[in-house]
């Protein structure tokens, strides 16, 4: 072969090289661009993404990512889902806790943005087909015992009956089965409600257009007296500012509700588990060489210690990364095809509790929160009763 031929065609070679190179780079551009967290598309209420500076995002396995607010909220309740879902945790409080939280899979960041960080959660609605979904806040006091005057002034004008009432709908939306559409209320709304409309403005979520879904109502019920019943086993924390996410299949297909692939309300998820889970004993083991503790309590107390003194600035903190285990995972899986598979209505509707920025160590019950969560079933109660 010429000398000219073979440089012609080794430079075609080369050209043909580049030329893959960069279609393999678009590729994995569009792929990237494709798995990019959007806006959690069923939010009912929080921080917004894109309104506020931080907020909830959906991640293409299905999970949810909620943004680390600034310190001391992001890392205190980070450190709080690290400590209930520590694979060393031997707490029987904190052990019992799991199931009526969103299951903790660490901590996310984008490759682009990687000191934004994220904590990775279960979507509590991911598995419903046209999932209805309210938020209440708990308690009589809707700030913790640390908040400045004004903070403490502000949401106390912002709904004074808190107190009485030990709870606050921040939002809710509704499947309307006539229009195949959602009825959603704003934070507005639950601050408008005064003891006398109280029962009809939480009526309104399980209200379809059609009929009272007395069904949902009985098993939140059932579910809050679960959470109560921890709450009065416990005297090591307490829950400010925490929420209630309910959520009830709100399509008539209920024998159809999703295992777990696809949302008609939000982005097609595309994988089956979360990302983080095969990094999970990695995640541990880093958590146990930072931390070395097995008693979440007195971590949570350190944690407020230092929020005393310094305010929250460990770095370190914020990249502990915890994974779940996976023959926890396996096992949970078990007992709810099981259920399933005894066609459990207990299925259909989730109470979980959320937003942790504000929990605290404690010697004694958490009074206000337990009195929101019997008034909040008392409500509920009267709401059947009627
Ligand atoms: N694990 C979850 N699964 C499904 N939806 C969730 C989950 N966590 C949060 N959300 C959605 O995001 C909303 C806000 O969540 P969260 O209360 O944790 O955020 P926040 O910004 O801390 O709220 P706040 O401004 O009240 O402090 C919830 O009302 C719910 O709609
Ligand atoms: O619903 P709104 O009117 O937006 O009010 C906010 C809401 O009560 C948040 O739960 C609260 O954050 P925390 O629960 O973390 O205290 C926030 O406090 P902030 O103003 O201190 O951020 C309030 O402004």
């Amino acid at each position: 072969m010429a000398t000219e031929d073979r440089v012609l065609k080794s430079s075609v070679a080369a050209g043909d090289g580049a030329h893959n190179e960069n279609a393999a780079e678009r590729k994995s551009r569009k792929a990237e661009r494709a798995r990019a967290p959007v806006p959690l598309s069923h939010q009912v209420a929080g921080h917004k993404y894109g309104v506020h500076k931080v907020g909830i995002l959906q991640h293409y396995d299905g999970t949810v990512l909620k943004q680390l607010q600034p310190p001391p909220r992001g890392p205190c309740e980070m450190q709080f889902y690290t400590q209930v879902f520590a694979q060393d945790c031997t707490d029987p409080h904190l052990l019992s806790l799991q199931q009526h939280l969103p299951k903790y899979y660490g901590t996310w960041s984008s490759p682009d943005k990687p000191n934004e960080l994220y904590m990775k959660l279960e979507d509590v609605a991911r598995r419903f087909t046209c999932p209805c979904i309210m938020d209440v806040k708990i308690g009589r006091k809707s700030f913790d015992p640390f908040a400045s005057k004004e903070k403490q002034e502000e949401h106390i004008r912002k709904y004074p009956l808190m107190e009485e009432i030990g709870f606050l709908i921040l939002g809710m939306r509704v499947y309307h089965i006539a229009s195949g559409s959602y009825i959603s209320h704003e934070q507005f709304f639950g601050r408008s409600l005064t003891k006398e409309t109280l029962k009809t403005g939480l009526a309104r979520f399980f209200h379809n257009g059609e009929e009272l879904r007395k069904d949902a109502i009985s098993t939140s019920i059932h579910k809050i007296r679960n959470i109560l019943c921890w709450f009065e086993g416990q005297k090591q924390l307490h829950f400010y500012a925490s929420s209630l996410l309910f959520v009830y299949e709100g399509s008539h297909h209920i024998g159809n509700a999703k295992n777990g692939n696809k949302a008609l309300t939000g982005q097609e998820y595309r994988q089956a588990e979360p990302e983080n889970k095969s990094n999970a004993h990695l995640s541990i083991s880093k958590l146990k060489n930072s931390c070395g503790h097995t008693n979440c309590s007195s971590i949570l107390e350190a944690i407020h210690n230092v929020k005393k003194v310094n305010g929250f600035g460990s770095h370190s903190l914020h990249h502990q990364s915890l994974g779940m285990m996976a023959d926890m995972e396996a096992k949970e899986n078990t007992v709810a095809e099981g259920k399933r598979s005894n066609g459990g209505k207990e299925e259909n509707v989730e109470v979980r509790m959320i937003d942790f920025a504000h929990v605290f160590p404690s010697d004694s019950s958490d009074d206000g929160y337990m009195y929101g969560l019997r008034s909040l079933i008392c409500v509920l109660e009267q709401i059947l009763q009627d």
